[in-house]
């Protein structure tokens, strides 16, 4: 176990220790969310590396993009104090809505994942013609019936003197998929129906109910029918409706383009760490996850420690959102906040009161310029930045909404932070023996952790003060397949 590791188990059990005592209070009054004493807090807050949290060197919190007068970086003011979580989300979501939609015709095979720009309108009924639904006979008025040898109508095959019309007391051969004639009475399947070759006729083994098995044209829609909304994510099967309906192209909102920039001297890019450096686990991690949100992604590009190669990046990007990791803190070489203040960008979030990820901030490099979401170092930090504010911002970007938290049953005390939301790796599972499908809590959640992450499917949104094991929380998914077989050894 490395220093760090220790560290976060020590959190970890501080945590633990208030989320206890508020328990052993709560059960004799309450709910969970009560304030810890005084002398559990101060100590949780020293050693969760807190930090002091509510002191830290904040610049001003201005609030929403819509603040007709938005505070720059250069107005000095007293620190802000930090957003609460589920308010962080809105004006990152309400940043990724200010602007135009841009717009893109795509054609179809590029147009999976993008979200549709207009909805989906039917561009002809369909089916777009009266169709026989099975292999068999199409039959007219009361049988038995007539037909003529060898004649058979077939999918596809263009108009057949047979196909014009079907005279009463006459039967034709027909293929599922063919244009049934007109005066079609119904469809008998091969199998329900006799034929007397003898005689030349034909008759049915089952009742015939008039229309049987024929697909009348505009069943599924007439041409002009709304068949999905604008904002739907064009999955493989938008694809085939689309092209049904008759589409070779479709509008859609060009994705998001992001920019990472990976912060810190200490990163190495591939080996072991070495001599107090370590591996950056960010830049692998966000182009994949960032992807996975709909954005197009370049990078990362790792930076190190340096304010002027910063700047440059910002002022010569030309993405729609560009995402920093690390350097977010106070720290000799945090350089995001002096480099943003020195560009006079627009602080919309400075800190959310969420551990982990607690100095995360999303801001405006200029007025129509990009925005940037700066992500804490610590890797589950970055996570929590990356859901809290990535998530909604690109969202908006690209037409969709932002990922709506569901509620769900945990199945265990989660010990919370004295004041702020935490968010918490969690793995569903189906309840067993009549239970109920229930998240379990992940170990291995501290701040500087991706142990427990990489064995989640979902992360459980913890009010302050923590919850007891049978409750229900709000869940953020995260964009992949439910967990591993190894999740086992991460539970709590
Ligand atoms: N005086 C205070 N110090 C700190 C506070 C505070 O409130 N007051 N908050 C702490 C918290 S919480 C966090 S989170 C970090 C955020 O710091 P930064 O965003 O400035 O991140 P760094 O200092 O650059 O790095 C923090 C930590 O994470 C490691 N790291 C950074 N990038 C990567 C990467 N790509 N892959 C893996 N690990 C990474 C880095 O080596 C550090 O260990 O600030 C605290 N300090
Ligand atoms: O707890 Mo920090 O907030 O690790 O991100």
């Amino acid at each position: 176990m490395t220093g760090d590791d220790a560290e976060e188990l020590a959190v970890e059990q501080a945590l633990a220790l208030v989320g206890g005592r508020n328990q052993a209070r709560d059960r004799a009054d309450g709910p969970m969310r009560g304030r810890a004493d005084d002398q559990a807090r101060g100590r949780a807050d020293d050693r969760t590396g807190d930090q002091a949290g509510d002191q830290m060197p904040h610049n001003q919190n201005p609030g929403e993009p819509a603040d007709p007068h938005p505070t720059p970086y250069a107005t000095p003011s007293p620190p802000a104090p930090a957003l609460p979580w589920d308010r962080a989300r809105t004006v990152a979501a309400r940043a990724g809505r200010s602007g135009p939609l841009a717009v893109v015709r795509l054609p179809l095979d590029r147009a999976l994942g993008h979200v549709l720009a207009e909805p989906l309108a039917a561009l002809t009924d369909l089916p777009s013609f009266d169709t026989s639904a099975m292999d068999g006979w199409a039959v007219a008025g009361p049988g038995p019936w007539t037909y003529e040898e060898g004649v058979s109508l077939l999918a596809g095959v263009a108009e057949s003197p047979a196909a014009a019309r079907l005279p009463d007391g006459t039967a034709v051969r027909i293929a599922t998929g063919a244009r049934t004639p007109a005066d079609t009475t119904a469809v008998i399947r091969s199998e329900h129906a006799h034929v007397d070759e003898a005689r030349g006729l034909l008759s049915t083994r089952r009742p015939l109910v008039t229309g049987q098995d024929i697909r009348p044209r505009g069943q599924e829609c007439r041409s002009g029918d709304q068949l999905v909304p604008a904002g739907t994510v064009v999955t493989p099967a938008v694809l085939g409706l689309a092209a049904a309906a008759g589409y070779d192209a479709l509008p859609a909102v060009s994705r998001p383009r992001v920019d990472v920039l990976v912060l810190g001297d200490e990163l190495l890019a591939a080996g072991l760490p070495h001599d107090g450096l370590i591996r950056d686990a960010l830049g692998p991690m966000l182009g994949p996850w960032l992807r996975a949100l709909g954005a197009e992604v370049s990078g990362p590009r790792r930076l190190g420690d340096d304010s002027e190669a910063l700047r440059e990046a910002l002022t010569s990007s030309d993405a729609d959102v560009i995402i920093t990791t690390g350097g977010t803190a106070s720290g000799p070489v945090d350089h995001v906040h002096p480099v943003l203040a020195a560009l006079g960008a627009e602080l919309l979030v400075d800190g959310v009161a969420v551990r982990p990820g607690h100095p995360m901030l999303l801001a405006r490099l200029s007025p129509d310029g990009p925005h940037l979401v700066g992500l804490p170092g610590n890797p589950l930090a970055a996570v929590s930045g990356l859901l809290t504010l990535a998530e909604p911002l690109l969202a908006g970007l690209a037409g969709r909404p932002a990922q709506d938290a569901y509620r769900a049953l945990v199945h265990a005390d989660v010990p919370g932070h004295p004041h702020d939301t935490r968010l918490v790796p969690v793995v569903h599972r189906a309840g067993r023996a009549g239970g109920r499908d229930h998240v379990a809590p992940l170990r291995y959640n501290g701040p500087a952790m991706l142990r427990g992450i990489a064995a989640a499917d979902g992360l459980a949104v913890v009010p302050a003060g923590g919850v007891r094991s049978g409750t229900e929380v709000e869940i953020l998914d995260l964009p992949w397949a439910p967990a591993t077989p190894w999740t086992e050894g991460c539970f709590t």
